[in-house]
């Protein structure tokens, strides 16, 4: 579904990213885990075209997707749920899950009825502004908001940030939910225990450069994995 090859992402004179090459076949949940300023972040949003490559492709389906405005790269079917979760504050909830299907009016409303099906929370609190919500309930509303695209491929950065652990757990849940539709996700994650649980396959990342990939399984077993991202 999605194949980066030899992906270059600099900041001016940084190279967050440095040659990385991975790919997410089509139903599955990958992860990317690493240490702060691995250079995730840089790669969710360069696949959403917020940033532009400086060498390598990313092909999604056979399209090339450095070609593609972000309104198009959503409109192909990849919606990403921001680090930090941003959600539209001064707006209800409804509001902000309507903006997530911007680009397709039509099917607005039942797609909304859908997303409330799924998170009933939401729904109770439909005409809440979304400032007032908690850390857990705006992540619910981002994810959600990005639910409201259809999207085929899911980008999740960090969705259990800042999160209490009954949040976390329920988050996990909702990827697995979501997952189990037929969505495609690819998960950052510093929590990285549960994302490689939930993970079909996984990449280390450190300093801009994948050091290490296999199954989620695998790689929870590992040593090296497990002294540096899972507390040993
Ligand atoms: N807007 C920016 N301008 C300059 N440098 C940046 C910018 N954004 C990120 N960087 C740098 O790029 C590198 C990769 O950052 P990135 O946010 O992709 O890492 P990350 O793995 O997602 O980290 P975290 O887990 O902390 O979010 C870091 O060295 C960071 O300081």
């Amino acid at each position: 579904m999605l194949n980066v090859v030899g992906l270059k992402v600099n900041y001016g004179a940084i190279q967050a990213v440095q040659g990385v090459d991975f790919t997410v076949n089509d139903g599955e949940i990958v992860t990317l885990i690493g240490a702060n300023g691995a250079g995730k972040s840089t790669i969710l949003k360069t696949i959403s075209g917020l940033l532009r490559p400086s060498a390598g492709t990313i092909t999604y389906n056979d399209q090339n997707l450095a070609k593609l405005s972000p309104s198009k790269i959503v409109a192909a079917g990849i919606a990403q749920v921001p680090e930090g979760r941003h959600v539209f504050e001064g707006l209800t909830v409804t509001e902000n899950l309507r903006m997530g299907a911007y680009l397709s009016p039509k099917t607005r409303d039942e797609q909304l009825a859908a997303v409330y099906d799924q998170f009933p929370v939401l729904k109770e609190r439909r005409s809440q502004d979304a400032a007032t919500l908690s850390g857990g309930e705006q992540q619910m509303l981002a994810m959600g908001r990005a639910m409201m695209a259809k999207p085929k491929l899911l980008l999740l950065d960090e969705p259990s940030m800042g999160l209490a652990p009954i949040y976390i757990n329920k988050i996990f849940d909702i990827i697995k939910n979501i997952h189990a539709q037929g969505v495609t996700v690819l998960l950052i994650e510093q929590n990285a225990a549960q994302a490689l649980q939930v993970a079909d396959r996984g990449y280390v990342l450190a300093s801009g450069q994948v050091k290490m990939t296999g199954t989620g399984k695998a790689l929870l077993a590992n040593d090296d994995v497990r002294a540096a991202y899972l507390g040993g």
